[in-house]
């Protein structure tokens, strides 16, 4: 703490043994011996009583409190960069022992790293950990995966979990760094062997999460400032920032591009080691071709043609992200080929086709930019047919998507069904009233249905033929977040299929 200039006074007891078995920011979950830190919005210090009737010998927090008298305290200037550093060394470094990778963007996070996953896992035989916004994998046994409640874990959970999967002999680690988990600093102290920036657009500003989008870039640009090797989307906006910020403790040689084929910023000031290209898409695969355009890249053997069952062009950039990341990792071409082909992602891009009611597809797509690039795909892949879209915005966090989608519904869509994603303390129906409001009524028509299984089937029952029906925002949630309560709904696959069985048997 001392080193990291956090420590701001330390009271130990003479009484009180000083060897801690245990830690935790919860006083629900307390052993004998346990470090406890109080940190948090909501920490009341009745948790710190409550705490030290359970057997914890001594807290770490920002000022000193008298419920925790005859405790050993340790006054912090910043609990959470505290809690951070010591998490790491109660669970002996973890990072240490494995190659640890990071993807950062507002979209394709997730995407690239079950891609990178899948590809790793061919190199080590399943030796992959991953912390991601669906799954964690700690293991290679089924018990060792489990769903994430947080895109990035909390420091403690997260070097917790890291040393289970060092334990559990994994090797690599691939893991998804929000732009939050750098402000509440839960990635305090750790540097990647390589970080991945995909792209930026507003997403995530409001009260509970960034006050605007200065800060959301500041946040998201810390992983280019703590990582070896950077992997730069050299097509995404804020492109000079991102790229200022990797040089600041990466040497350009150490800082890889790339962009699609037929990208083109001749204000760039230096080559763009990799390009790809569309080969063909449709609704079953993807094909499309790497190409290595510099010496550096070229020293990473991974040019060639690749497929991809995940559909949508975009995916294009999140497949090549991914390839590149094994290849700096050490993995062959054919290697990356043969991981990449086969790899889905619950939620994402599913596709579900009826006899006389079009294409189904259930997508995570939820603000602006997503809605856009899964809309326009479609509107190429299908010849611009009628696009028929469910959706609807969460409560209590990023408002900014409402307007964007009113914005990107009124460009694309035909019809949209708004209804119930996520409400929290807001109501679902003001929410959808906001959405409508801003949509252009000739050009999409708009209906308003909150409960979200009636929506899909209203969706997909006055689909014909050739529509395109996509069920956006929830992916794979088995949930809807309802006054702080996750409330179980079947997943919007299982509704969609569901419908499509009674109507087509
Ligand atoms: C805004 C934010 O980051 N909040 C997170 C944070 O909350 P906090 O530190 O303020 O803690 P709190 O919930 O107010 O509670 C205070 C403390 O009292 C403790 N407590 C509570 C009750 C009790 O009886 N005893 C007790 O000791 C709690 O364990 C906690 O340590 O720490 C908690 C875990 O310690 C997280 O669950 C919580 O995430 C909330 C739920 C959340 O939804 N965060 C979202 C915004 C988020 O982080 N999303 C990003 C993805 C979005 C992006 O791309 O940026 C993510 O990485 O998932
Ligand atoms: N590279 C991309 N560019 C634009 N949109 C994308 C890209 N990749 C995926 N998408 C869209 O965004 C949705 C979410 O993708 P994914 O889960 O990989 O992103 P994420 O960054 O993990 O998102 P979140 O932070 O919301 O969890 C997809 O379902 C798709 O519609």
């Amino acid at each position: 703490m001392k080193e990291h200039h956090l420590l701001k006074s330390c009271a130990t007891q003479d009484v009180v043994s000083t060897k801690m078995d245990y830690i935790s920011y919860d006083s629900r979950d307390i052993k004998t011996n346990t470090l406890f830190f109080c940190k948090g919005k909501g920490f009341r210090p009745t948790y710190l009583s409550y705490a030290k009737e359970n057997g914890a010998i001594c807290y770490v927090a920002e000022q000193p409190y008298p419920e925790g008298k005859g405790m050993h305290a340790l006054i912090v200037s910043n609990v959470t960069k505290a809690m951070s550093l010591l998490s790491a060394a109660f669970y002996r470094f973890p990072q240490d022992d494995l190659f640890l990778i990071a993807f950062t963007g507002t979209k394709g996070k997730t995407t690239s790293a079950y891609f990178l996953k899948g590809i790793l896992d061919k190199l080590n035989g399943g030796r992959t950990a991953l912390f991601s916004s669906v799954d964690d994998v700690v293991g290679p046994k089924p018990e060792d995966r489990f769903k994430s409640s947080l895109t990035t874990p909390e420091s403690l959970d997260l070097f917790r979990d890291m040393r289970r999967a060092v334990d559990n002999g994994m090797t690599h680690l691939v893991m998804e760094v929000s732009s939050q988990a750098y402000k509440k600093n839960r990635v305090f102290g750790l540097t990647y062997d390589l970080g991945f920036f995909l792209n930026i657009t507003p997403d995530h500003i409001g009260v509970n999460e960034h006050p605007n989008f200065e800060d959301y870039l500041h946040c998201k640009l810390q992983l280019m400032v703590n990582s070896r090797k950077c992997i730069i989307n050299a097509m995404t906006d804020h492109f000079d920032e991102i790229y200022a910020a990797a040089t600041t403790t990466t040497n350009p040689d150490s800082i890889y591009l790339f962009a699609r084929n037929d990208y083109d910023n001749p204000d760039l000031k230096r080559p763009i080691d990799f390009r790809f290209a569309s080969v063909e898409t449709d609704m079953c695969e993807t094909k499309f071709k790497l190409y290595s355009e510099t010496d550096a890249a070229r020293n990473i053997p991974v040019e060639g043609n690749y497929s991809l069952k995940m559909i949508g062009d975009f995916n294009e950039i999140n497949a090549t992200a991914a390839i590149i990341g094994a290849g700096l990792a050490g993995v062959n071409y054919q290697d990356c080929y043969d991981g990449i082909k086969n790899v889905t992602i619950p939620g994402r891009m599913e596709t579900l086709t009826t006899a006389n009611h079009g294409t189904v597809i259930v997508d995570y797509a939820h603000n602006k930019a997503s809605m856009i690039a899964l809309m326009s795909f479609m509107q190429k892949e299908f010849d611009s047919p009628k696009i028929i879209v469910v959706v609807g915005a969460p409560g209590d966090k990023g408002i900014s998507r409402r307007a964007g989608f009113s914005e990107s519904l009124s460009l694309y869509a035909n019809q949209v069904f708004l209804t119930t994603d996520d409400p929290g303390f807001e109501d679902a129906q003001v929410i959808a009233d906001e959405i409508a409001a801003g949509i252009d009524h000739d050009r999409c028509q708009v209906m308003i249905e909150l409960d979200r299984q009636k929506a899909i089937a209203e969706a997909i029952k006055g689909a014909k033929d050739d529509d395109v029906v996509l069920i956006c925002g929830k992916g794979a949630d088995p949930y809807q977040k309802i006054r702080g309560v996750d409330t179980p709904y079947p997943t919007d696959i299982k509704v969609a299929q569901e419908v499509i069985n009674k109507l087509e048997n």
